[in-house]
């Protein structure tokens, strides 16, 4: 359903220009969930503002179910359905959770509206009527955006880093909720993670390191080589060993 062809991202930096992304080539299939990981600065957010039309590439080119879309901003690409979760998603003071996700809808007269926020594991009645403002934790918030990515219907959503911010335990639900909305609705998932818990639910692992696509791969040979490191770090007496990918220790 997406396809990137040889993607190029050069941008001006302080001196010279800078090389973000290289050759990078992969097609998404519909109703499955990929997962992009590798090491930080390696151009993975850089990606999903390639296929959001937040980034336009030097080169290279980007279909979406047949049509090129290469040159197509953000609000067009939207239109055909591709929405993007931010790492921090934004909070709207002055707009209740309901007209937020009937927002996100384009005013659909069917939204159920509990249905949705019952599927990323909120309490419709304690939610509705809240303001989405800073009284908000992290993991409450991230399972708000979800809920209007799913309002929105999509037929691509792109969620960087929804670990980020939040403590293990809302991380731990929000991992699931991820499981059970692929389930129900047919969007095809792309995350971008570092966390062992989302690379389970991958049907592929795209690996990204040095602004290139370095491996196409399953879960099962990640995870397995993540155990292989852990057995060989060097400090994993203190280290978050299975926390997070980069915890630092030197491996
Ligand atoms: N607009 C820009 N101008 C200059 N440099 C940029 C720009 N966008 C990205 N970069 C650089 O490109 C590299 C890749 O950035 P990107 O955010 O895509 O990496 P990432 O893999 O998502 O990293 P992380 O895991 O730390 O979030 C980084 O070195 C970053 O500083």
């Amino acid at each position: 359903m997406l396809e990137l062809k040889n993607i190029a991202l050069t941008v001006d930096g302080e001196k010279e220009k800078l090389d973000i992304l290289k050759n990078v080539t992969f097609t998404l299939d519909e109703n499955k969930i990929y997962v992009i990981t590798g090491p930080n600065g390696g151009g993975k957010s850089s990606i999903a503002k390639i296929i959001m039309g937040i980034y336009l590439p030097t080169a290279g080119e980007i279909f979406f179910e047949g049509q090129d879309i290469t040159h197509l901003d953000i609000t067009q690409r939207a239109k055909m359905g591709i929405g993007y979760a931010f790492q921090n998603p934004p909070r709207f003071k002055g707009i209740t959770v309901r007209e937020l996700l009937n927002l996100a809808s384009g005013g659909k007269t069917d939204l159920n509206v509990c249905d949705l926020l019952m599927d990323v594991g909120l309490c419709a009645q304690d939610y509705l009527e809240r303001e989405v403002n800073a009284s908000l934790s992290g993991g409450e918030l991230k399972r708000i955006e979800i809920a209007t990515i799913l309002a929105r219907n999509l037929k691509l959503a792109v969620f960087d880093e929804p670990e980020a911010g939040i403590d293990l335990w809302s991380f731990q639900r929000l991992a699931e909720t991820f499981g059970k909305i692929h389930e129900k609705y047919q969007t095809t998932i792309v995350i971008i993670s570092h966390q062992e818990r989302i690379l389970k639910l991958a049907d592929e692992v795209i690996l990204i390191a040095n602004g290139e696509v370095s491996e196409i791969t399953t879960k099962e040979k990640v995870l397995a080589d993540i155990v292989r490191r852990d057995a060989d770090c060097l400090c994993s007496q203190t280290c978050e060993k299975g926390v997070a990918i980069d915890a630092q220790c030197s491996r």
